[in-house]
């Protein structure tokens, strides 16, 4: 198992955020995170990339303790691209894309070529190979976004987490992102608010709600026209895409 958690317990003074969360990532997986607004989607992810420590419960990276790793070990391993990401704004694109680089690097080792190769690699997947020489300032949301991809896969990590990576990009990135993401052999943890982009690619969903876990599994088990009523409060109708055969939903008017 690549991540796992148990029974996850996060508290804000005396309100519960993340109230008992387990889950687990198999290696190379992609799970997509969804939920209204508020049920605690950042949180967990937050939690997961080790930036904040739960009250109680565990997480695991390969079967290790999270708290047992230190934080260099966590930083070469888990890439973590959060929703409002920013950056010292006098860096360059190309700048800001090789700090992914820095985990891997001894206080001795100098740039090396694979270094090089890496930042090269990462700015054409996210498509910002263009403006790699471009100021961080001159960028719209969707390329600082970009960049911040791809900053995360210059640091070749084993595991990705995205906190709603596609909420500023347009309709062609969100769709090549998501197809680049399911396509890296890397586990990934992803939140959405797409509920057709997360079924069309996603290997796994997990539904929250108010700090807890509704319903896990594949896109086919968990969207159902009971969860959109429930859940998101919404009417839908779901059919099997006769183009990509996942689940797709049609919201009614
Ligand atoms: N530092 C904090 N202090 C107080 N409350 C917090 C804090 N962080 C999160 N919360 C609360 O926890 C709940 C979950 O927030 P979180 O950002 O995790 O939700 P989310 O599912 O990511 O929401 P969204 O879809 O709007 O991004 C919210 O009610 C939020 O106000």
């Amino acid at each position: 198992m690549s991540i796992r958690a148990e029974n996850l317990v996060w508290r804000i003074g005396k309100k519960t955020i993340i109230d008992g969360v387990s889950l687990e990532v198999k290696p190379g997986l992609m799970l997509g995170l969804l939920g209204p607004n508020g049920s605690g989607k950042t949180s967990l992810l937050r939690l997961l990339a080790g930036l904040k420590r739960p009250q109680a419960g565990r997480i695991t990276l390969d079967g290790q303790d999270l708290k047992g790793i230190d934080r260099r070990q966590i930083a070469r391993r888990v890439a973590f691209v959060e929703q409002h990401a920013t950056t010292n704004a006098s860096l360059k694109v190309v700048d800001v894309v090789k700090l992914g680089r820095f985990p891997h690097r001894s206080m001795f080792s100098g740039w090396t070529l694979a270094d090089d190769a890496a930042v090269a690699e990462a700015l054409e997947r996210a498509g910002m190979t263009q403006k790699r020489n471009d100021p961080w300032q001159s960028l719209s949301g969707g390329e600082r976004q970009r960049t911040h991809i791809a900053r995360a896969l210059a640091q070749a990590p084993q595991e990705l987490i995205l906190d709603e990576p596609t909420n500023h990009l347009d309709i062609q990135h969100q769709i090549s992102l998501m197809r680049l993401i399911s396509s890296l052999s890397i586990t990934s943890i992803i939140a959405l608010h797409d509920l057709n982009h997360a079924a069309m690619f996603c290997d796994q969903l997990i539904i929250m709600q108010e700090g807890r876990v509704v319903t896990v599994g594949t896109p086919e088990e968990v969207m159902t026209e009971d969860l959109l009523k429930t859940v998101f409060r919404v009417d839908g109708r779901i059919e099997a895409s006769p183009y990509h055969a996942r689940p797709h939903i049609h919201f009614m008017r």
